[in-house]
């Protein structure tokens, strides 16, 4: 017990062992963001498509007329600015720091619309990089948005678990790549989001196949997808491929992602049916 305990938990922020009620880490954003469905999507390992992923399903999104916006969470390897085409530094005042506006709308914060210079290095350990998170979802003058996709570090480690318990998250959406050590990192990711009550809204393998223009025949690349059976194991039904395409890794490098269309999107988008996601949960 703590010294001065009165007895009542509610409002003491002590992690003693005498606590009666678990205590909510969840920090409430700013007072003048209106912000609805909060999407995180995630990664075992950096460099597998999340943040093009992320954008992808911002650009979507913001096509179908929702507000949309993206918080670049991935601090040490900030890639959402160069996706979009955005450069300098972000706008702040007495009520907070103002996202950056894409050419069609999307809001979007990350750490390089901070930094002098977007070439400058993060250095900082981990409780800096959540907290750096934190800031960015109570600090940020949001604004009205429908969909906010997070860009989240790669891996199941310490700052995405802190990220998680600070910011009220409504689902995950998993990007592997065929390569990867699919079942282990599924499953890591799998069990974090459900220590966190978080459903999982589906799996994205990214760089499946490459499609050829002159045989029109699927090539495997990184090797055959065991895709299904892994999310069947942890019974996620949403599932998606996409392809290996050098046109959108050019145009992700010219900063035109919102140019780009993506073949099967809505496989992506159907991620986002909140409602069907509870319905499966409960069945
Ligand atoms: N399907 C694809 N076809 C072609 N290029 C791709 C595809 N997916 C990703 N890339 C390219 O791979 C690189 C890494 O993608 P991205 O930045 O989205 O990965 P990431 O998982 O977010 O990595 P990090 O965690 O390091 O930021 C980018 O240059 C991107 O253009």
């Amino acid at each position: 017990m703590s010294e001065g305990c009165n007895g009542n938990c509610s409002g003491c922020e002590e992690e003693c062992g005498d606590r009666t009620e678990k205590q909510s880490l969840i920090v409430d954003a700013n007072e003048f963001s209106r912000i609805g469905k909060v999407i995180a999507v995630v990664s075992g390992k950096g460099g597998v498509g999340k943040s093009l992923v992320t954008s992808m399903l911002a650009v979507a999104m913001n096509r179908e007329g929702f507000e949309t916006a993206i918080l670049d969470a991935d601090m040490t390897g900030p890639s959402i600015p160069k996706a979009f085409g955005l450069t300098g530094r972000a706008h702040m005042d007495q009520q907070g720091i103002y996202p950056m506006k894409s050419v069609t709308g999307i809001g979007i914060m990350s750490a390089n619309l901070l930094l002098e210079n977007e070439t400058d290095p993060i250095i900082w350990r981990g409780p800096v990089i959540a907290n750096a998170v934190r800031q960015f979802w109570k600090d940020v003058v949001w604004g009205d948005v429908d969909y906010m996709f997070i860009d989240m570090p790669p891996g199941t480690g310490d700052v995405p678990l802190t990220v998680f318990q600070s910011i009220a998250v409504d689902g995950i959406i998993i990007v592997t790549s065929p390569q990867e050590l699919v079942s282990m990192i599924v499953a890591k990711a799998v069990n974090m989001a459900r220590t966190m009550n978080i459903p999982v809204l589906g799996i994205v393998e990214n760089m499946s196949y490459f499609e050829c223009d002159e045989c029109d025949k699927r090539h495997m690349i990184f090797g055959d997808s065991h895709l299904e059976e892994v999310a069947a194991a942890h019974g996620i039904s949403r599932i998606a491929r996409l392809p290996i395409d050098p046109e959108l890794a050019r145009t992700c490098d010219r900063g035109e992602m919102e140019r780009y269309t993506a073949k099967d999107i809505e496989k992506l988008t159907d991620m986002l049916d909140f409602d069907s996601v509870t319905e499966r949960a409960s069945s």
